[in-house]
């Protein structure tokens, strides 16, 4: 049997490109390399950040090992003056992988405060927050409501003699359910309820509470609060429940950058009812990238895996082959390769439009608030989608080894899966999406020019200009099959709800009825920006000619298998043909030879520490048996040969007459 890492050895040699150079792109240029390897270099030599046993961690343990770790993190962090975001991220994306229970702290309660505090609002609080002196989450959930925001039941009742409000979960449904870091870790809460005042509900409004005591972190009077028990993954993360008894918070403690409520219980309402929603669009926002970067990680650990492992005899007396070279194993990984780097280069675009129109925004141009929120919703759902399905797509192709926690792809599979979730559950962030669709249809007025293609109506018996296998490789051409796919379905998804309408159905009958069409239109959308995006992006890199063919390559990867997977929407009205499916087969072929030499080069870009991937399988060095091996004998199984069990209950039938 070849030793693995020599395996692994001779693929690096194949490499046709710099590997360090696309890590440079991937990072977004040589100085965020070099960032990345500082803060890096900060947490990976310290034991404490170990996570070597993690796997065999009881879920307390696991919850009690992530503060620990989130201390330690905190006090790097302080030490070193690390303040920036950014940087923060960097160490989330890159080095550890866990949830940890300050992840709603930096991700949704200090920006709510941010974005929906007044100028002395955030005076008060940002400081007490960005030292961790006080550890915040967001609590809107219940536990029955969570899409509809609108039909939240907890109550903020406005009490204009002592200036203050009056919070209360009023029924066990009221009961905020699912915030993560609730359970046991914060002290604080965003909490969004129902603002009334003189017994009129003016809507959802967000109001900050103290959930414990800084004393001794015990529970404030009328809080209840505590963990929603087990869940499949995110053991790490006491997501939790809170029920408020005549909670009292100063006048003072309701965010009001965009409503204000005065002394008297005077009410200004905002510019716009939705301003209350906007730290959820930034979390969608950074779900993309985050889907990015776990498809990448799983993609590197199952490409490595798939470099090292040897299996059947496919010629006799010859080396049993690399699973790699199996093409059907290629075509389940090299579609989630192509993905990654599709998602890694859709999610540098999200998060710089987030930050764009968010600025508008923030300057009163309230138009963006719609773009913002069709955009997102929408990629949040394609990318949390396709990236948990790639990763268990990652994990089968391990075989009998990706079920081991070892692998790192069970742990990893089991945290994605609640993207699909959390943040707006997928359908109902489609169905969002496809409102604005429809509205652009209708409205070129308010069309985005991101969406400016919708406008374009696209010609009856148009037909796709392939003429031959080769031309596949030309964006232009790959572009412009997702578009007239996007055009045709938003087109349908109009005229279905028109013909609803027209039979009678009320607007929200008929909405009803056509969500199939909303969600199938969405979709479609989704996969044209990225696909467009990908190729567009692509294009602008200064890279060497070997970078940018392989990039350029995972794109047709990318498209190829989105035009295969899809293929119905695309014969559908025959802009397709069969003979182009058949080249479109031909060329997936063909793109995957292309790549072979540099699927490692291409993983190892992404750069992730072995520590960060965790995993027996796709560690740098292959080194795969001897980690799975020692891995095992840690097992607290094997601490002792014999279980104690076997005294307990095996023995006594064992011993019995048989
Ligand atoms: C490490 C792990 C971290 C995980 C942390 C997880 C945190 C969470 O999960 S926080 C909780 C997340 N919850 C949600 O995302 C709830 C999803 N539901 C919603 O966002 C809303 O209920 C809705 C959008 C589904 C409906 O909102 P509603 O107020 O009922 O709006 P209408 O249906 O009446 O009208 C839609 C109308 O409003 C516009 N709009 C909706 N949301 C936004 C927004 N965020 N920004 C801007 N505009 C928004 C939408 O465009 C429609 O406009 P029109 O078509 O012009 O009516
Ligand atoms: C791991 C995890 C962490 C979370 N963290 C937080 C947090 O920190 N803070 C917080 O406030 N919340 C949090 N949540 C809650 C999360 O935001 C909600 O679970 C999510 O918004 C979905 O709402 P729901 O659970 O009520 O599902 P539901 O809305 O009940 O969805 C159930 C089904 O109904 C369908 N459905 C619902 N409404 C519609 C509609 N209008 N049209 C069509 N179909 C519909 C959905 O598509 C879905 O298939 C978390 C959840 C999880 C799992």
């Amino acid at each position: 049997m070849a030793s693995p890492s020599s395996d692994l050895d001779r693929e690096r040699r194949k490499c046709t490109f710099n590997v360090a150079e696309l890590t440079d792109i991937i990072n977004g240029g040589r100085e965020k390399t070099e960032r990345r390897q500082y803060l890096e270099s900060l947490v990976l030599n310290e034991p404490i950040f170990n996570y070597d046993d993690y796997y065999f961690l009881s879920r307390e343990e696991k919850y009690s090992d992530a503060v620990k770790k989130t201390v330690r993190l905190v006090q790097v962090l302080k030490q070193h003056n690390i303040e920036d975001p950014e940087d923060y991220q960097t160490l989330l994306k890159y080095v550890l992988n866990l949830n940890l229970p300050i992840a709603l702290h930096n991700s949704m309660f200090r920006p709510t405060i941010r974005d929906q505090g007044t100028d002395e609002q955030r005076k008060k609080w940002l400081p007490l927050a960005n030292d961790y002196k006080i550890i915040g989450t967001y609590a809107q959930t219940e536990l029955g409501h969570g899409t509809f925001i609108r039909g939240l039941e907890t109550t903020s009742t406005y009490d204009p003699k002592r200036e203050e409000f009056v919070l209360n979960t009023p029924t066990l449904t009221a009961t905020k359910w699912w915030p993560g870091c609730l359970g046991k870790t914060s002290t604080h809460a965003v909490v969004m309820a129902q603002l009334y005042i003189k017994n009129q509900c003016y809507g959802i409004h967000s109001f900050i509470i103290q959930l414990r005591s800084l004393k001794d972190h015990s529970p404030m009077p009328g809080v209840t609060v505590g963990d929603i028990g087990n869940k499949v993954g995110l053991e790490t993360n006491d997501n939790g429940f809170l029920a408020m008894d005549n909670v009292r918070i100063p006048r003072e403690n309701m965010l009001m950058r965009h409503a204000q409520v005065y002394p008297d219980g005077t009410y200004r309402k905002p510019a716009n009812s939705k301003l209350v929603y906007g730290t959820m669009v930034l979390l969608r926002a950074t779900v993309v990238s985050e889907s990015a970067t776990n498809l990448s990680k799983a993609a590197t650990i199952a490409i490595r895996y798939s470099c090292v492992r040897r299996q059947t005899e496919a010629k006799p007396g010859e080396l049993e082959p690399q699973i790699i070279d199996y093409v059907t194993q290629q075509h389940k990984l090299v579609p989630q390769l192509a993905t990654a780097y599709a998602f890694a280069w859709i999610a540098r675009y999200m998060m710089s439009t987030y930050h764009a129109l968010h600025a508008d925004i923030e300057s009163g141009h309230l138009g963006a608030l719609q773009e913002l929120h069709g955009i997102s919703s929408g990629l949040k759902a394609f990318t949390a989608e396709m990236s948990v399905s790639g990763i268990e797509v990652c994990r089968r192709a391990c075989g009998g080894h990706g079920f081991s926690a070892a692998s790192g792809l069970v742990s990893m599979y089991k945290d994605r899966l609640p993207s699909c979730t959390y943040e707006g559950e997928n359908t109902v962030l489609y169905l969002q999406t496809a409102r604005f669709l429809l509205k652009c249809f209708r409205q070129p007025s308010i069309t985005p020019s991101s969406m400016s293609y919708i406008q374009v109506k696209p010609l009856p018996g148009a037909r796709w200009g392939v003429k031959s296998p080769e031309d596949l490789m030309k964006p232009i051409l790959l572009v412009e099959a997702f578009e007239h796919r996007a055009q045709r379905t938003i087109k349908s998804a109009a005229q279905f709800l028109e013909s609803q309408i027209s039979q009678g159905l009320d607007t929200s009958e008929a909405m009803n009825r056509s969500g199939i069409e909303f969600v199938r239109c969405a979709k479609a959308h989704c996969y044209y920006f990225v696909t467009r995006n990908f190729f567009q992006s692509t294009a602008l890199l200064k890279c060497s000619k070997e970078i940018k063919e392989s990039l350029l390559t995972l794109g047709v990867v990318f498209a190829l298998n989105g035009i295969a997977d899809n293929s119905g929407e695309f014969l559908e009205d025959c802009f397709i043909t069969g003979t182009q499916m058949e080249f479109v087969r031909e060329r997936i072929l063909y793109c995957y030879k292309q790549l072979r030499p540099n699927l490692v080069g291409l993983v190892d870009a992404f750069a992730f520490a072995d520590q960060s991937l965790n995993s027996a399988l796709g560690a740098y060095d292959g080194d795969v048996y001897n980690r799975l091996y020692n891995w095992a004998k840690r097992a607290p199984l094997n601490k002792t040969d014999v279980h104690s069990s076997y005294h307990k209950y095996l023995k006594p039938i064992l011993k019995s007459k048989i």
